[in-house]
């Protein structure tokens, strides 16, 4: 099989993706209840330059999971080996902030695409032709879903950056057990008894449907109308925010946060999303609800980091947010 970078360049490549992937994040501006470069959203211990540091600090951590991956194939050796270099991840990022929890979400979600996109850049992705996620849960509109290209039109490179193919290996990955997962009681783990949701884990687990069905159709089809950059990431987050069960909302605000961040983020959608002056209107007004509620969608803001690596990877705009304005 053709391999189109060797190790090196291969994890230099997806950890510099990685990284960047969550500085733009955090630096798109306005986000509703995030972190960003106006405020610090609905939280009291983290701020941008905190979520810079954080993520310059994680670039190795990537690194050594597309090395780990490289050359290999799902199993669960590789899980096990990625949850290591994971939870040692995290620790690099509570020293990097002085013990605040920037990105544990997106060590997990950019952590399982690096290593898939390190496995899909020198394999055959055809092996993962059999392996299929768990059904979606309801709600999920397919619109612009993609499907992987199989056509012999589509050249090497194509195949092998291709999100769909990298996000249901991230899947495969994510569904073995990790033996050596020590006992913990998070907030995730605590939501998930008390209201079923199924997290950051169901979601890697399903092989990213918020990202692939939602998240990146929608930044695609902003940027194929024209619109800002910064309008096509935020319409981005709005759609997959409008149903994602995002356990940072569940945790600190149960039900009510939730259903108040969904229906925020719907109601900016039909109105015609952020580039539409009603549609700009609704998500400050999601701001607002959010911030009351001291509510903060951290798993959405996640995802759309794995959106922007995955969109980086299949060759999309590296404009910064910064660049552009709305509208
Ligand atoms: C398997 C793990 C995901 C286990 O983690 P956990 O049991 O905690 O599971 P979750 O809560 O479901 O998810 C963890 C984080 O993922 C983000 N998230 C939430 N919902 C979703 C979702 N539906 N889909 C995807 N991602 C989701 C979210 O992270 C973001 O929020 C965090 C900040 O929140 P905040 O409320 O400010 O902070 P806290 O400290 O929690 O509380 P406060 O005191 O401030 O109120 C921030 O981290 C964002 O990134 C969830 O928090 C996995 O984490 C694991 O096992 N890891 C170790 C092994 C590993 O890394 N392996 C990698 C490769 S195999
Ligand atoms: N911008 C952001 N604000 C708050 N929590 C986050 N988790 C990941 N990105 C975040």
């Amino acid at each position: 099989m053709l391999k189109l970078m060797n190790a090196q360049a291969c994890m230099e490549q997806l950890s510099a993706y990685a990284s960047s992937a969550l500085i733009d994040e955090a630096e798109l501006t306005p986000k509703p209840g995030l972190v960003d470069l106006q405020s610090n959203g609905a939280h009291d211990d983290l701020n941008v330059e905190l979520m810079r540091r954080s993520a310059f600090a994680l670039q190795p951590t990537f690194a050594k999971m597309a090395e780990a991956a490289y050359g290999s194939k799902p199993s669960m050796q590789l899980r096990e080996r990625l949850a290591a270099i994971g939870r040692d991840g995290e620790r690099i990022m509570l020293e990097a902030t002085g013990g605040v929890n920037t990105h544990r979400g997106a060590i997990w979600a950019l952590g399982l695409l690096t290593a898939a996109a390190a496995i899909a850049e020198c394999g055959d992705p055809d092996f993962l032709i059999g392996f299929n996620p768990p059904p979606l849960q309801a709600g999920f509109q397919s619109g612009g879903v993609e499907t992987p290209p199989d056509s012999p039109m589509f050249s090497h490179a194509e195949r092998v950056r291709c999100p769909a193919d990298i996000a249901r290996i991230a899947g495969a990955i994510a569904c073995y057990p990790d033996r050596f997962a020590p006992a913990s009681n998070t907030h995730g783990q605590q939501v998930q008894r008390q209201f079923g949701a199924a997290g950051a884990r169901g979601e890697a687990c399903q092989g990213f449907p918020h990202v692939l069905r939602l998240g990146l159709p929608a930044l695609l089809d902003a940027r194929s109308r024209g619109l800002s950059e910064t309008c096509a990431r935020l319409d981005s987050l709005m759609h997959m925010m409008s149903h994602l069960e995002d356990t940072c909302l569940l945790y600190r605000g149960g039900r009510y946060a939730l259903h108040t961040a969904r229906q925020g983020a719907r109601n900016v959608v039909s109105l015609g999303g952020t580039s539409v002056k009603e549609g700009w209107q609704a998500l400050e007004q999601l701001d607002r609800d959010l911030l009351a509620q001291h509510a903060s969608p951290g798993g959405s803001a996640d995802l759309l980091a794995a959106v922007l690596f995955l969109d980086r990877i299949k060759g999309g705009s590296r404009l910064s947010t910064r660049q552009s304005g709305k509208g």
